[in-house]
C-alpha cells in the first residue's frame, strides 16, 4: 500500500494585537496576563491585576506604541511570520504543511491545529519561535498543544523542538547581521539586551539550587542548563565569539519589566544610563531573545533606549535589526525540523 505521510509544521511566537486599536490591545493583554505561566500568581490574584489594573491602564499607552510600528501588512511579528512560514514551506517542499500560529490571539494555536489536521498531516513537529527556553514562552506553548491535543482521537507522532539558542546557524545569523553593522561603524561596545523575567521565575526548577547571577552569567552546566539567565548569557558569548567581540566590551542586560517585584537583572535602562555616563559613545544593541522584529525591539530598543542612550551623552545608539526573513535563518528553521531525513524521505528511498 502506498502511504503518503505529510508532517505538519507549526511556528508559534507569542501573539500580536488583532489591531493597534485599544480595544483590540487590551482583549491581547488580557489573554497573554492571565496565562499563569506568564503571571505565576494564582487565580484570585492573577484576575483583578490582570484585569483590573494591568490592562485598563497598559492597553492606551501599548496601542499608542503599537500605531507606531503597525505597518500596511499589519503587526511586524505577524508579517514577518507568515514570510518566514512561506520561505519554510518553500524550503521543506509538498511533503510538509507550514502553519503560523500565535499563542495568544490570531492566527490562534487551535485554528491552525485544525487546519494542519484538514490537511491530511500524519505527523506534527511544533516549533515554539523563542531561542532561549521560559517556562513562560516555550512551557506555555508546549501546555497548550498538550491540551489541544487532548481531544484527538488519534494523536499523531509528535515533535516538540527545543530552545535553539545554540544552533550554529542561528548564531551565525545574529553573527551576520552584526557584522554588516560593525563593517559599517565604530562602535565602542556592544549591548545584548533580553526580554526579562520576574527573577522568581528562574527559581522553580533548579534542582542544584545554582541560579544565581554570578553562577548563571559564566557557567551553563546540568544545573542551569534550563535556565533562561544562564542561556541568555551563553547565546550573547556566542555571538560575541563569531564577531570577534571581546568580554569586556559587550554587555548583557534585561528590558520590558512589568510591576515592581525584582525582574532579571542588570536592567538595560540602567545599562544604557551607566555606559553612557562611562563615556561610551557608539553601541550596537541586538535584541536576541526575538527572532523578529516587533513592539519590543523596534521601539523599546531602537527608539526608547536610543533616546535615554542620548539624554545621558551618547552619541550613536543602533539596534541591530532580528533575525525577520533572513536567508540564514530560515535554514536554521529548515535544520530544526528536519535534523536528520524525515519519516517521508525514508518512505520514499525503501
Ligand atoms: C509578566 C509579563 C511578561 C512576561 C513574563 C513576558 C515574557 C516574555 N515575552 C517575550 C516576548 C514577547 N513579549 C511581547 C509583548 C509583551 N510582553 C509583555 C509582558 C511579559 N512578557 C507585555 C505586557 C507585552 C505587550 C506589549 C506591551 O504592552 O509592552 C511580544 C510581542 C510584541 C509585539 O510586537 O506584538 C513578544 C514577542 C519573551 C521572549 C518572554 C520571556 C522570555
Ligand atoms: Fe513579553
Ligand atoms: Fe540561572
Amino acid at each position: 500500500m502506498n502511504v503518503s505521510n505529510k508532517i505538519g509544521v507549526l511556528l508559534v511566537n507569542q501573539g500580536t494585537p488583532d489591531s493597534p486599536s485599544v480595544p483590540h490591545v487590551r482583549k491581547y493583554l488580557r489573554e497573554f496576563l492571565m496565562d499563569e505561566r506568564v503571571i505565576d500568581l494564582p487565580f484570585l490574584k492573577r484576575w483583578p491585576l490582570v484585569n483590573l489594573l494591568i490592562a485598563p491602564f497598559r492597553a492606551p499607552k501599548s496601542a499608542k506604541l503599537y500605531q507606531q510600528v503597525w505597518t500596511n501588512e499589519g503587526s511586524p511579528l505577524k508579517v514577518y511570520g507568515y514570510r518566514s512560514a512561506q520561505l519554510l514551506q518553500d524550503s521543506l517542499g509538498k511533503d510538509y504543511v507550514v502553519k503560523l500560529a500565535m499563542r495568544y490571539q490570531n492566527p490562534s494555536v487551535a485554528q491552525a491545529l485544525a487546519e494542519l489536521k484538514k490537511a491530511g498531516v500524519t505527523e506534527l513537529v511544533i516549533v515554539p519561535l523563542y531561542p532561549q527556553y521560559a517556562s513562560a514562552t516555550t512551557g506555555s506553548v508546549y501546555q497548550k498543544f498538550m491540551e489541544l491535543l487532548q481531544d484527538w482521537p488519534v494523536v499523531p507522532p509528535l515533535r516538540l523542538v527545543p530552545q535553539f539558542w545554540e544552533h550554529p546557524q542561528f548564531v551565525q545569523a545574529f553573527a551576520k547581521i552584526g557584522r554588516k553593522h560593525l563593517q559599517q561603524q565604530n562602535y565602542d561596545h556592544v549591548v545584548f539586551t533580553y526580554h526579562g523575567l520576574p527573577e522568581r521565575q528562574l527559581h522553580k526548577d533548579e534542582p542544584f539550587k545554582s541560579c544565581t547571577e554570578a553562577n548563571c552569567q559564566h557557567t551553563l552546566h546540568a544545573g542551569n542548563q534550563n535556565c533562561y539567565r544562564a542561556q541568555c548569557y551563553a547565546t550573547s558569548r556566542a555571538i560575541a565569539l563569531q564577531l570577534g567581540i571581546a568580554e569586556e566590551n559587550y554587555t548583557v542586560c534585561f528590558q520590558s519589566r512589568l510591576g515592581k517585584e525584582p525582574w532579571l537583572q542588570p536592567y538595560t535602562e540602567d545599562v544604557v544610563q551607566q555606559l553612557a555616563a562611562r563615556g561610551i559613545k557608539n553601541v550596537l544593541a541586538f535584541a536576541p531573545s526575538f527572532v523578529a522584529d516587533c513592539l519590543e525591539t523596534t521601539i523599546e530598543v531602537g527608539v526608547e533606549y536610543k533616546e535615554l542612550f542620548e539624554e545621558h551623552g551618547g552619541e550613536h545608539w543602533q539596534l541591530a535589526e532580528s533575525l525577520n526573513d533572513d536567508a540564514t535563518w530560515i535554514s536554521c528553521l529548515h535544520a530544526l525540523v528536519q535534523p536528520h531525513p524525515s519519516t517521508a524521505d525514508a518512505l520514499k528511498a525503501a
